[in-house]
């Protein structure tokens, strides 16, 4: 297992080992004391999986609010996407800088995304298959995000005119978001 830092302090792109033969392929897509030896070490209590039928849909970017916050790990099972996560930590020397990747089947790259990162990607093939650990279960009322073209932002995303979910064409701008990492909103009573 290869891991790089990127120019975002705690965001690392992870390569497993690949173990090819003539029937295909073989990799541990994830083991936490390899990952612990890495200084790598998350508690993931929840697997996501999400298929993405068109090419150049962009899902995101995403981010639950404090407490809620969430670390992930991303990984393409089928296809291929152009990966982004977006520093909002308020006070953080990279505050509003992002960072790309392209992780696909093919070079079996994963993304760990820690707390205080909006993420997002964008297909670049059809029916893409993604999948994620995080280290904190989904809350509804602590999911925020912000606006995938935020020109501030600048994200170099490979489509112009992506597919988006009708919340995602209507994420806020950075600045209007009142983007504070630390806010936190009370849980919603579900009765
Ligand atoms: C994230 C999530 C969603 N859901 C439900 C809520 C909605 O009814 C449905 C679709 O959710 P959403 O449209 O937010 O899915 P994506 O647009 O793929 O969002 C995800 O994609 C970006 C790239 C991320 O990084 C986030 O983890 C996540 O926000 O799944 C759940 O039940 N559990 C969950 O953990």
């Amino acid at each position: 297992m290869k891991v790089k830092d990127t120019p975002l302090d705690g965001v690392k792109i992870i390569t497993p080992r690949v173990f090819k033969d003539h029937r295909g392929f073989f990799m541990e897509s994830y083991n936490y004391e390899n990952m612990k030896a890495a200084g790598i070490d998350y508690q993931f209590v929840q697997d996501n999986h999400s298929l993405t039928v068109e090419k150049g849909t962009i899902r995101g970017l995403h981010y639950q609010l404090n407490p809620e916050a969430q670390t992930k790990l991303v990984r393409v099972i089928t296809g291929a996407v152009y990966d982004v996560a977006v520093d909002i930590r308020k006070g953080s020397p990279t505050y509003g800088k992002w960072t790309g990747v392209m992780l696909s089947d093919e070079n079996h790259r994963m993304l760990l995304i820690p707390k205080g990162f909006a993420h997002g990607f964008c297909t670049l093939t059809e029916n893409t298959h993604i999948q994620y650990k995080v280290d904190v279960y989904y809350s509804k009322p602590h999911d925020s995000g912000v606006l995938w073209n935020d020109p501030e932002l600048g994200i170099d995303w490979p489509a112009t005119d992506p597919v988006l979910s009708e919340k995602d064409a209507g994420q806020p701008l950075m600045r209007d978001a009142e983007i504070n990492f630390h806010q936190t909103v009370q849980r919603s009573v579900i009765t």
